[in-house]
């Protein structure tokens, strides 16, 4: 039998694209997202958000459902066209869906953990220079921050600025397979100092506003690397496969500092950094209260002469999920001692760990997602060793609550505890649900 800490932040997670439908329902206006699911053969058989799981409509019932299992914490994201559907002009009917929301959840005594930015950037913002391509996005994004702020600030006790900045830039704007869909590396890097710079801004705001009990950080994917061999040219090309996944977005937050080595190899790639201005890194590095991290799986890499960053990945041993991730648990523990040596001693939560498996309803409608209980405990169990050892890890947030859109895999993947019938927009909490109450009531996981 492993115990977590009696106040360890048991949670769910979604995202606002990915669960509420409703798309142009009281002043919403068109994301990216919205673009992007709407373009011929980017999203698996077309699939987009227009309804997902509903949710605009049903988050009573979501919220009675997280009651039902228990969980301590929510972490939703804020969709950015409700709340500012055109630039500069504040949409409050967007707004009430979120108070109504946090009010739902504060009566069930749910904690709200709000991500301010996951991936939905209004068309109109990409409309004007690129989206995060435009400085002016910075402005964009602290005026939209500002004001959920003033809205909702001690409200909702956990802040999270951004989901993933290396998904929202490098994934979107370099190897094309989300929204906007570009492929070019110089307007990624573009794009991903204008994300980290907003953020920046934001927690500046955020404690000019001195908004009690509240804590504000950032969410990371973050994706250990592993040399294939212990062969130099593989040791070599792990370090830059660490750097374009890991590092690029950890040095600037925690040093104050691109990877300098990674700052040469990509000058050869994308010229100048003449999008770098002074004091930037500065704001890019003020402190934060805690680290949010994504963590789902490794990558091995070998050594490959024709490649960018001169190296390929190479599959690893273990059992794979239905995303083709390796499950591999151990990197976990890895990664969390990882940060907690080079990084930072702040409170760590884990804002999303999960898998897609093949999910059945069976015919006494229950779902048996064995393979899911298996990961998440495995998972877990990783967890609890890195706090065993003095490690600073506060939370964990199931990915995800209920199935619901994964971007470019449309509704054909499913990460949920809690099965959606998209036809009828039944919910079946999956035995993975039930497993995860009796966690939660305990504070316990059996071996
Ligand atoms: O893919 C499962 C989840 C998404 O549904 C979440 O919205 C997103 O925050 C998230 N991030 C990751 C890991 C990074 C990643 C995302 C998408 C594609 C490849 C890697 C996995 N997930």
């Amino acid at each position: 039998m492993i115990k977590f800490p009696k106040d360890f932040v048991w949670g769910v997670a979604t995202s606002s694209y990915q669960i509420e439908g409703a798309v142009d329902e009281d002043g919403r206006t068109p994301s990216i997202w919205d673009t992007f699911s709407k373009t011929e053969g980017k999203t698996y058989q077309g699939h987009t958000g227009d309804v997902a799981c509903d949710h605009y409509h049903r988050y009573k019932e979501d919220v009675e459902i997280m009651k039902e299992i228990g969980v301590k914490a929510y972490r939703f994201s804020i969709a950015w066209p409700r709340i500012f559907p055109e630039e500069g002009k504040y949409n409050p009917k967007g707004m009430d869906f979120y108070k109504r929301l946090v009010d739902e959840l504060l009566k069930k005594d749910i904690m709200p953990a709000a991500t301010i930015y996951h991936w939905d950037l209004p068309q109109w913002a990409y409309d004007k220079g690129g989206g995060w391509l435009n400085r002016d996005s910075v402005k964009w994004y602290v005026e939209y921050a500002t004001k959920l702020f003033e809205e909702l600030g001690d409200a909702i006790p956990l802040w999270i600025t951004h989901n993933e900045p290396w998904c929202a830039s490098i994934l979107s704007y370099g190897i094309g397979e989300h929204a906007p869909g570009h492929k070019n590396y110089r307007e990624a890097l573009i794009a991903a100092h204008h994300i980290l710079l907003s953020h920046g801004k934001a927690v500046k705001a955020f404690r000019e506003m001195n908004i009690k009990r509240s804590k504000i950080g950032i969410t990371l994917n973050l994706t250990p690397v592993y040399p294939a061999s212990e062969k130099e040219e593989d040791k070599l090309t792990a370090q830059y496969a660490d750097g374009f996944s890991n590092r690029w977005f950890l040095d600037p937050i925690f040093k104050g500092n691109y990877p300098q080595e990674m700052m040469e190899l990509y000058s050869k790639i994308i010229g100048e950094f003449d999008f770098i201005k002074e004091g930037d890194l500065e704001t890019i590095s003020v402190p934060i209260d805690f680290l949010g991290v994504n963590y789902y799986t490794r990558n091995i890499i070998k050594y490959n002469e024709n490649s960018m960053l001169k190296g390929e990945n190479v599959p690893g041993p273990g059992k794979r999920t239905e995303m083709g991730w390796e499950i591999s648990p151990e990197s976990l523990y890895d990664l969390l001692k990882r940060l907690d040596r080079e990084y930072t001693k702040l409170p760590i939560y884990i804002t999303e760990n999960g898998a897609a498996f093949k999910d059945e309803v069976t015919e006494d409608r229950r779902v048996h997602d064995d393979e899911r209980i298996e990961y998440i405990k495995e998972h877990l169990k990783a967890a609890a060793k890195f706090i065993e050892e003095g490690g600073n890890l506060k939370g964990y947030f199931v990915w995800s609550l209920m199935d619901n859109f994964e971007w470019a895999h449309g509704y054909s993947k499913r990460f949920g505890i809690v099965y959606v019938d998209y036809e009828t927009q039944k919910r079946i909490l999956k035995d993975s649900a039930w497993w995860y109450k009796g966690v939660i009531q305990r504070s316990v996981i059996e071996e």
